[in-house]
């Protein structure tokens, strides 16, 4: 098997496909009724996001529920995507997020989402999978990964699993597909 070419010290980031999205959150008297993003995980392999001091993000937390994540002056935030799911098995799950908007202040944030070339394949590092680790994902291209994504949206993890895990429960993201953003 190939080595990865796309990320680590000495990649080749040519092909590479980086994506900065600016989000802009108007302030909105009636926060409660509104949602400033849907709750979703980022594609991609890490996403860097910056917000500005206005508090908004939240990620879900198993038995806790949606936490906030306070804007920390002069901090980034670092998110797992899908890709660093796949890649390390799941034993690094990509995290479900979520943008409230805020009652009195507008809100800013930027992400930076950097994606492998189109034709990379992704699959389970081999070093992480072996005979009592079977691999949980089937290779896909990141091409064809984004395309599931665009039409299942918060069960792509799951339409690209092979095996069920030992514990029998399905992905944490899975349970969130009822609002779709772009
Ligand atoms: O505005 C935020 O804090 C979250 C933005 C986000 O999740 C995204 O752009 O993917
Ligand atoms: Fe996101």
């Amino acid at each position: 098997k190939e080595d990865i070419k796309w990320a680590g010290p000495k990649a080749d980031f040519k092909e590479a496909s980086g994506v900065l999205q600016l989000n802009y959150y108007p302030a909105c008297p009636d926060p409660d009724r509104a949602m400033g993003l849907a709750p979703h995980t980022d594609s991609t392999l890490l996403t860097i996001l910056y917000q500005n001091s206005t508090s908004g993000l939240q990620v879900f937390k198993e038995g806790a529920g949606w936490v906030a994540v306070p804007p920390v002056p002069g901090g980034l935030v670092i998110n797992v995507g899908d890709l660093m799911h796949i890649l390390s098995n799941g034993s690094y799950q990509s995290v479900l997020h979520r943008a409230m908007v805020n009652r009195s202040h507008h809100r800013l944030s930027s992400a930076y989402l950097y994606g492998p070339p189109s034709t990379a394949e992704i699959s389970p590092h081999p070093k992480l999978v072996g005979p009592t680790h079977p691999p949980l994902y089937r290779l896909v291209t990141w091409n064809e990964y984004l395309h599931t994504k665009a039409k299942h949206f918060n069960k792509a993890l799951s339409s690209v699993r092979v095996c069920v895990p030992l514990n029998g429960l399905g992905d944490v993201n899975e349970q969130n597909n009822s609002v779709t953003v772009g």
